[in-house]
């Protein structure tokens, strides 16, 4: 197991909003002991005291790493975002200050998509509203609104790692998929891409949306997208809550227009488990509403605990980056009798001409060297011979245009 500058004692890890316990067995597994480990997110206050001290975080969607939080944490290494869902987090900021940020790209994919079929199969049978009505003691045995799956048209939103999950289960229960995509997508299964959105909301018989939330995507359905939509149609949103306006929503139930909506994700969602949810959607016995749990299951959470918290250690322990969200990414070789340096630099011109300069200087030979850049950094990884570290860290240091300096031994 290498070492770090630091010992691994003192590298101080802040766990939020209840990840699971896989992902401190791996910290510990992998020698990283001095572990905060909270249930719940914190408030920005909070947060920002907390945070000043930590060398790792690790979050889900509710904390807001936002660039007031981020300028508090001064020994912050790297961010682990135990969910998809990066947007909770300024990495334009963290990337400007060299902090990393991982995710687990695909842990709970299975787990949203398995979600979103069983609402489609319960919203086509009209099963909430009977639902509602039984636990209030009425008898609404009728077919009235209540449909097959097989040979209806599902409009997908977002043919990403979801997306074409989704599309493949309702194609093994007879639907039909279409899906719109801003990318060409392979597809996957006998699924359809249509070329605009207009032209799937008119087709489908279920539209669901797997986008992230970017600029693009907010308010992408609203009411003139929900007015093209066939009349009785189904919505599905699982994404993120600023994807669909609410309020154009509810009208369009209140109306009749659809015949039933299955919600997981909200513009505003309740801090913790104990603040009260508030929403337009509550009225509607048609409506699924579930607590942003798409993701949550055992399996994904288990997962996604060993996924993140083994990126974290990758990165602390040997440099790699492989797979970060913000950050030029570097695949590295096992470190063996040698030390390491992780340079974070500006990417301006000069800079590895002045490390290498001085370290010619110094004498110090480069046993082996990787840099990638993007528009904004660049991330240099040197390993020499462990005589010169000391040497070698300070020379790195003092490059104009460093970010951040870190040794491994
Ligand atoms: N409810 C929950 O608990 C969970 C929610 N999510 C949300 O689901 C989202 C999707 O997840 P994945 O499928 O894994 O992501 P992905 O990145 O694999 O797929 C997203 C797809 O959306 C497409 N896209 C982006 N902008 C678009 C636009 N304006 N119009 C149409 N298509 C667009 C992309 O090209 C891509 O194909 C995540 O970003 C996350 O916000 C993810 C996991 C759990
Ligand atoms: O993975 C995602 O993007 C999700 O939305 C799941 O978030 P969570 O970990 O359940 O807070």
């Amino acid at each position: 197991m290498s070492k770090v500058s630091l010992s691994k004692d003192k590298i101080k890890i802040l766990l939020l909003e209840g990840v699971h316990q896989s992902a401190v067995e791996t910290l510990k597994r992998n020698g990283y002991s001095n572990i905060e480990y909270l249930k719940t997110s914190l408030p920005e206050n909070e947060l920002i005291e907390r945070i000043k001290h930590v060398h790792f975080v690790g979050i889900r969607s509710r904390t807001h790493l936002t660039e007031t939080v981020l300028n508090a944490a001064e020994k912050l290494v790297a961010v682990g975002c135990f969910c998809i869902g990066t947007n909770q987090v300024d990495l334009d900021a963290a990337k400007r200050r060299g902090i990393a940020v991982f995710n687990a790209p695909f842990s709970n994919t299975r787990s949203v998509a398995e979600l979103v079929l069983g609402e489609i199969l319960l919203l086509l049978r009209g099963i909430p509203k009977r639902n509602a009505m039984a636990h209030r003691g009425q008898w609404f045995k009728s077919a009235i609104g209540s449909f097959e799956a097989r040979g209806k048209t599902l409009g997908i939103i977002g043919y990403g790692h979801i997306g074409t999950q989704l599309g493949i289960m309702a194609e093994n229960i007879g639907m039909k998929v279409e899906f719109y995509d801003i990318e060409d997508k392979l597809t996957l299964g006998n699924a359809q891409q249509v070329q605009n959105l207009t032209q799937l909301l008119q087709r489908a018989d279920v539209i669901s949306l797997h986008v992230p939330e970017t600029p693009q995507t907010k308010n992408l359905i609203g009411m003139a997208e929900i007015e093209v939509m066939k009349q009785g149609a189904i919505l599905i949103n699982a994404s993120r809550g600023t994807v669909v306006d609410i309020d154009a929503l509810a009208e369009a139930l209140q109306h009749e227009k659809l015949a039933g909506a299955a919600i997981d994700v909200f513009p505003v969602e309740p801090k913790s488990n104990d603040e009260e949810f508030v929403s337009p959607l509550r009225e509607f016995d048609n409506v699924i509403l579930t607590p942003h749990v798409g993701g949550s299951t055992q399996e994904a959470q288990e997962n996604i605990g060993i996924e993140v918290a083994g990126k974290l250690t990758k990165y602390s322990d040997n440099g790699s980056t492989v797979t970060a969200v913000n950050f030029p990414e570097v695949s590295l070789p096992e470190l063996s009798n040698r030390s390491r340096l992780l340079h974070v630099h500006e990417n301006r011109p000069g800079v590895l001409t002045q490390i290498n300069q001085a370290f010619a200087q110094h004498g110090i030979n480069i046993a082996a060297q990787y840099l990638q850049t993007d528009d904004c950094i660049g991330y240099v990884v040197i390993d020499v011979d462990s005589d010169h570290s000391e040497v070698a860290l300070k020379e790195l240091s003092a490059v104009e245009g460093t970010i951040r300096a870190r040794i491994l031994h």
